[in-house]
């Protein structure tokens, strides 16, 4: 498809570049109930990454392997196995066969109009598409999200390594696999890679421990077990330098060459069958003509808490371009802001809505970890006197008949100016809907008065919450 759903039509209230989540988004929410009519400009998939490269084929590819540790945890169950080819099929379907008909149903169906096509800014409100000019009488929207980053290692390149994509979109299980980088995308692909069937995998992170952003627990206790499904987990130790004599273009997922050499910082090697880049991203912003609007050509783009760049009052960014939480929920959420904002605006009305959520993220590991609102050191680093409680969280009876052997942890970070919660993390199996429990607290302002109120079900490890008001408690009393 190109501009062909409308071929003269060449000036729209808004203009959006980039169809992922928060692109849709943006554009629904601009235009719902505003009487606004807008474009999404699409160089690949409409859903982008997410739906076909990140999100959604990763939980697909993870999902099987979490029944398969369950099963293997709860004594009397037996028989439970990953059928390798079945699992990718389901993730084939998972990801429609990189097929975006459906998306662009949805899109045109609701009144939003697509061009497939490259889109780069030519000035104010104007977008050029493959050489066609467009205008926007509104506002433009940029969220063209992030791609893998490849650090400049010796030979790395060269070496054609897998990226995320490869990971996601997986085809051949490789024997031996290195991954660079121990962060959210290196734990959930060793996950999914090991319980496919690779047989020797190193995860490789230049930094102290494994998830390095979440609280120090958390990498801790993944790292254990890990060590226990036989990853090895080298941290504090870099690549150096990559060497792979023999290399082709087989496509994504597919093996990209012979044997690689992996160089240690610690002057060691690792020998694979192949190398997983999971090394951050970097925002696709070096095309998107950024600099006709006097602003840097690259980088991330900085936005207000309107989701708006200063100085230009027109131009918002959503989504992972502009850096603030590289994750689809939080890109979708700045998404229905800038929306709403766009249309207000749009109305003569001043913009309502501004970004004042606290960050949530769930790591889909075994087992995994989950989070709301900040961390003990973000939130210190952000100057609160922070009064913190943790618990085990296999001391529950939830978790007691959940596996037979479970593991997990969860901590509260508490502002005791408020007595109110700031963050929370919990790690542990079935975690991740608890998550949400912590999110609605912090956003509520919920004084730890009311949530002893809050009575979790017997047995869940929502008792959690229980048990950390208790040592709280505990605490306070000096116990
Ligand atoms: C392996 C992996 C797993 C992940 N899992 C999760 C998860 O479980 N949960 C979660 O919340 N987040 C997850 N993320 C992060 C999530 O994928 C991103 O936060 C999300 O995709 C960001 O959306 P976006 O629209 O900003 O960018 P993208 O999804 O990258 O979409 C940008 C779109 O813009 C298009 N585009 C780019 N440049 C142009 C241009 N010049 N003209 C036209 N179109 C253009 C691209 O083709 C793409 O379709 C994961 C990421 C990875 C890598
Ligand atoms: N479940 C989810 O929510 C989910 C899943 C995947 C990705 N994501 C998002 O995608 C983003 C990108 O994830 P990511 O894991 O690529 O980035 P990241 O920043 O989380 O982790 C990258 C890691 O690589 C390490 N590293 C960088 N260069 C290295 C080198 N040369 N040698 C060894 N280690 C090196 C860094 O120290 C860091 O720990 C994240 O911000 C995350 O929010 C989310």
């Amino acid at each position: 498809m190109n501009a062909s759903l409308n071929p003269d039509k060449t000036e729209w209230d808004v203009i959006v570049i980039g169809g992922g989540p928060p692109g849709e988004v943006a554009a629904q929410y601009a235009t719902q109930h505003s009487g606004l009519d807008a474009v999404l400009v699409e160089k690949e998939l409409v859903g982008g990454e997410c739906s076909y490269w990140a999100c959604m084929p990763s939980k697909g590819l993870l999902r099987p392997i979490e029944l398969v540790n369950d099963a293997a945890d709860v004594q009397g169950v037996t028989g439970a196995t990953v059928d390798v080819a079945a699992v990718l099929a389901r993730r084939d379907t998972i990801v429609n066969h990189h097929d975006d008909t459906s998306q662009v149903s949805w899109a045109t169906g609701v009144g939003i109009d697509v061009i497939r096509g490259h889109g780069r800014l030519a000035g104010e409100k104007t977008v050029e598409v493959d050489g066609a000019r467009l205008t926007a009488r509104h506002a433009v929207v940029l969220a063209t999200g992030t791609r893998a980053n490849v650090p400049p290692i010796e030979g790395l390149r060269e070496a054609r390594p897998w990226v995320s994509r490869d990971a996601t979109n997986v085809h051949e299980i490789p024997r031996r696999v290195v991954i660079v980088g121990g962060g959210v995308v290196a734990c959930e692909a060793a996950t999914w890679l090991r319980g496919l069937g690779v047989e020797e995998l190193t995860v490789v992170e230049g930094g102290r421990r494994l998830l390095g952003k979440n609280e120090p627990f958390a990498g801790d206790i993944v790292g254990e077990a890990f060590a226990k499904a036989g990853i090895t987990v080298r941290t504090g130790t870099r690549v150096t330098a990559v060497s792979r004599p023999d290399v082709n273009d087989a496509g994504e997922g597919l093996i990209h060459g012979g044997e690689v050499t992996v160089t240690l910082s610690d002057g060691s090697t690792v020998t694979a069958d192949e190398i997983l880049v999971a090394a951050g991203r970097t925002p696709n912003s070096d095309d998107l003509g950024l600099d006709t609007v006097g602003l840097e050509a690259r980088g991330y783009v900085a936005v207000d808490d309107h989701l708006t760049v200063p100085g230009h009052d027109w131009l918002h960014v959503v989504g992972d371009l502009n850096g603030r939480a590289l994750l689809t929920h939080m890109g979708k959420y700045q998404a229905r802001i800038a929306g709403e904002n766009i249309a207000a605006r749009a109305a003569g009305e001043p913009a309502p809505q501004a970004d004042r959520a606290p960050v949530p993220q769930v790591t889909f590991t075994d087992p995994e970890v989950g989070s709301a609102g900040l961390t003990e050191a973000q939130a210190r680093e952000a100057g609160l006197d922070v009064e913190c409680v943790e618990f085990d969280l296999a001391a529950l009876a939830g978790t007691y008949v959940l596996r037979d052997h479970y593991v997990g942890r969860a901590k509260l970070v508490l502002d005791p100016a408020t007595d109110t919660l700031v963050g929370a993390t919990f790690v542990g199996s079935a975690i991740a809907e608890l998550v949400h429990s912590a999110t609605v607290a912090i956003v509520g302002n919920v004084p730890v008065s009311d949530l002893w109120h809050a009575v979790p079900s017997y047995p869940t490890i929502s008792e959690g919450w229980l048990r950390l008001l208790e040592t709280l408690d505990q605490q306070r009393r000096g116990k």
